[in-house]
């Protein structure tokens, strides 16, 4: 299992490693001993999936606050996304800063998202499946959320907010210049 920084420090792209032969390929995606040596020696607890069958679906931006926050490490099992991760701890040098990494069933990445951070994606093809773990259990009272098209945070998504798929609860959700204080950075 190999590791990639990004543009912000925390966030990791996890790329399996692949046995090809001429059926194709065997990969073990996820370990528990690698992840928790090369990455956070963190436990995950609980896996999303999801299908979106439009092309620019876009969940997100969300994030569970305390006492659930979640850190995530996510992958695409069909279809591609172009995954978003936004730095929402106030204090840190990288506040309201994003990762956008595209992630397909062809590259096999995983995106590691630490607690702290808020995740959303768009879908790039139709019937796009997205698997991901989480560090703890589904809160509907800690579950939230910052506008995906917020322009203080910039992301180039690749559909216009106005024809973007969305659920009505990201048709609402603050800006990150209203949002409570969530998270702090510790250096
Ligand atoms: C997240 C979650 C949701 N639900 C229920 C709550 C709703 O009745 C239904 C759909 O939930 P929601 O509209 O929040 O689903 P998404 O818009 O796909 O949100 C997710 O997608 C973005 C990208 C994320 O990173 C979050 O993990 C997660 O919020 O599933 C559950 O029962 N358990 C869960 O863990």
């Amino acid at each position: 299992m190999q590791t990639i920084e990004t543009s912000i420090p925390g966030i990791l792209r996890v790329v399996p490693k692949r046995h090809s032969d001429p059926r194709g390929y065997f990969s073990e995606v996820f370990r528990d001993d690698l992840f928790r040596a090369g990455v956070a020696d963190l436990a995950f607890i609980q896996d999303n999936m999801s299908l979106s069958r439009e092309v620019g679906t876009i969940r997100g931006l969300h994030f569970q606050s305390e006492p659930k926050p979640q850190g995530k490490l996510v992958r695409c099992l069909a279809g591609a996304i172009l995954d978003v991760a936004v730095d929402i701890r106030v204090g840190s040098p990288t506040f309201g800063r994003h990762v956008a990494v595209e992630l397909t069933p062809e590259n096999g990445e995983w995106l590691w998202i630490p607690v702290g951070f808020a995740h959303g994606f768009c879908t790039l093809v139709p019937d796009t499946v997205v698997l991901y773990k989480v560090t703890d259990y589904y809160s509907a009272a800690a579950d939230k959320g910052v506008a995906f098209d917020d322009p203080d945070i910039g992301i180039a998504w690749p559909v216009e907010p106005a024809a973007a798929v969305l659920s009505d609860k990201d048709r609402r959700q603050p800006r990150l210049a209203d949002l409570p204080t969530y998270f702090t950075h510790s250096a």
